[in-house]
């Protein structure tokens, strides 16, 4: 492959190189969640803003850990994975937002993913469609210990992942809405807990390159129980997921140092 690191080993996207980065790794798709995220961490410094690609890293339970985030979908969060991996890290935790479809979903929950629908472009260019997008189990139990501890109301199960926002939003405007809303209702009767991007790419990306990776996320609101004309809370502080988050990896280190 061609050198894009231009011989410095700053990676292409990133512009982050081996060193930068802990093992661990907090993966916002939002750039401005980076700062709030690397507030918890002790020392935090910006190590890298490149394109969508906002990289701090700093200190937890004295060691090195890092967030970066992805931008919207599944290329730029495969980017993400895939060069912070070229980096050193090994175990990441996606951390976003997304919307509720089960109606027992609601705004200001919080959903733990235990499988991510592909209905997205990035992980068929990776793995064929059969291979399930499953996150590591370490990860996710590791998550669901944290929520316990911060007692945040949880769900866990399957999330749908897409590449196209207002597809899930309006998929009657959309020319192929048809489609659309047939595998929406699958999906509900299959019993996916909430929509978001980046899940299934950072999963089977994440299985390749044989590193672990998990997702919580926070629920903005719940098309599904608008639609049927239910109370629906809207939320937008990811504070919570992001203490989970970050409570998994201070319990992970801590396991992982025996
Ligand atoms: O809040 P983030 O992490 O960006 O996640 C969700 O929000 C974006 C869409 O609004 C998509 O990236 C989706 O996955
Ligand atoms: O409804 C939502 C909310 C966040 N992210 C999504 O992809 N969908």
């Amino acid at each position: 492959m061609v050198d894009y690191t231009e011989g410095a080993g700053y990676q292409y996207h990133i512009g982050v190189r081996e060193g930068e980065v802990g093992k661990y790794v907090i993966l916002p798709g939002d750039p401005k969640r980076c700062k709030k995220i690397a507030e918890f961490f002790d020392d935090p410094v910006l190590v890298a803003d490149s394109r969508e690609f906002v990289t701090y890293t700093g200190i937890l339970e004295g060691e090195k850990v890092s967030v970066t985030s992805t931008g919207i979908g599944g290329p730029s969060a495969s980017i993400a994975l895939e060069e912070l991996t070229n980096c050193g890290a090994d175990t990441f935790i996606r951390v976003g937002t997304c919307g509720g479809m089960q109606t027992e979903v609601c705004g200001g929950d919080l959903v733990i993913a235990t499988g991510a629908v592909r209905m997205e472009g990035t992980s068929r260019e990776y793995a064929p469609i059969e291979y399930p997008a499953v996150p590591d189990l370490e990860v996710t139990n590791a998550l669901v210990r944290a929520a316990q501890k911060t007692g945040a109301v949880y769900h866990t199960g399957v999330v749908q992942c897409k590449d196209s926002f207002y597809g899930q939003h309006q998929p009657e405007k959309h020319p192929a809405g048809y489609e659309l809303i047939q595998k929406w209702g699958a999906w509900m009767k299959m019993g996916c807990l909430a929509s978001e991007m980046e899940s299934a790419a950072l999963f089977i990306a994440g299985a390749y390159r044989r590193v672990k990776v998990g997702s919580v996320f926070l629920v903005v609101a719940n098309q599904e129980r608008e639609r049927q004309g239910l109370p629906n809370a809207q939320a937008h502080d990811t504070e919570n997921a992001i203490r989970v988050a970050v409570e998994a990896i201070r319990e992970m280190i801590k396991e992982n140092r025996g």
